[in-house]
């Protein structure tokens, strides 16, 4: 067992047929997953998919059962050194609730031995200015979380690990926390590992994806690679059951929602059928509203590829 480093590269981490298991339940079924240096890769999957097993075991605070795991070359659970570079962020941020954002960040800069300038430059990359004499307990979800995020650059981690760190956030601060995990890339060129269960906030901000379901990997590719072929349209009816039964008929994969069907689409030949069906449809009575092509989301993605 072992990898060499000649096989490593330049991955900052690196997964090959990792394993991990909780009694009965396979948490990880041979994983292999690897991010290069610069790279934002985002880890999407439903609940229970084994998202923060693999970020445990990947930081090594989880002993794998088999497999290898490299962070910047190194076993992380054998030696915690390894994460000595990474910055983690949680889903639920956990700070000192009475003490001032400042003051959190001033401590972490004593303890890391760096200078007020960096302070400065984690609250303005973090997006805090304005709140940071605010303590931390009395900010909001969104703000905590850019807190936490603050206070990770504090150390200048070449690795940032978010694990769903959007879930707890409405979708104004999903978008703010995803544009400030964007920009320390570009800005930067931090490597970012960020899970999430919402596939479209996580194909807007990364450069490769990488799908897990029940512990496996099911699809991994740019974006566009991963989710180029799939297509879903959403029509909005005034009785979305009638017309999903009435597509379905005409052989088109449909399911009604409350206002709408969503119709997904295997290639151009679905799309005429859909159009033809709709006209149809029309001419014996059952009216839609409109038709959006829309981004599929986990739940096509999952169907798509598994
Ligand atoms: N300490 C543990 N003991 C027993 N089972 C566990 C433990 N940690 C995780 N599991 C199980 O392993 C599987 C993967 O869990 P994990 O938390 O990694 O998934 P996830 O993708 O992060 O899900 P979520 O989005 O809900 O956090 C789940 O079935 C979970 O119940």
């Amino acid at each position: 067992m072992g990898l060499g480093a000649k096989a490593l590269g330049q991955a900052v981490l690196e997964l090959r047929d990792v394993r991990k298991r909780f009694g009965d339940r396979e948490a990880l079924r041979g994983v292999s997953v690897s991010i290069g240096e610069g790279e934002f890769l985002g880890l999407v999957g439903p609940n229970g998919a084994g998202k923060t097993t693999l970020i445990r075991v990947s930081l090594g605070l989880l002993r794998r059962d088999s497999g290898d795991v490299r962070l910047f070359g190194r076993d992380p659970f054998l030696d915690p050194t390894a994460r000595e570079s990474v910055g983690v962020i949680f889903e639920r941020p956990s700070l000192p609730a009475t003490m001032p954002v400042i003051e959190l960040l001033r401590r972490a800069a004593r303890i890391y031995g760096v200078p007020e300038s960096d302070v400065r430059e984690a609250v303005k990359l973090a997006g805090l200015e304005g709140h940071e004499s605010r303590p931390f307990g009395q900010l909001s979800a969104g703000l905590k979380q850019r807190a936490a995020i603050a206070h990770a650059l504090v150390a200048s981690p070449k690795f940032l690990v978010a694990d769903e760190p959007t879930s707890n956030l409405d979708p104004v601060e999903r978008a703010s926390v995803l544009e400030t995990l964007s920009r320390l890339k570009k800005e930067r060129g931090v490597t970012i590992l960020l899970s999430s269960h919402v596939l479209s906030e996580v194909l807007r901000v990364v450069d490769r994806i990488v799908v897990i379901k029940q512990g496996s990997v099911v699809a991994q590719g740019a974006p566009d690679e991963v989710i180029g072929s799939i297509k879903v349209a959403r029509v909005r009816a005034p009785d979305p059951q009638a017309l999903a039964k009435a597509l379905i008929g005409r052989g088109l994969n449909a399911e009604a929602g409350v206002q709408e069907v969503t119709v997904r689409l295997r290639g151009p030949d679905d799309e005429r059928a859909l159009l033809l069906a709709l006209a149809d449809a029309v001419s014996s009575g059952i009216r839609y509203y409109g038709i959006d092509l829309v981004e599929p989301g986990l739940e096509e993605l999952l169907r798509e590829v598994s």
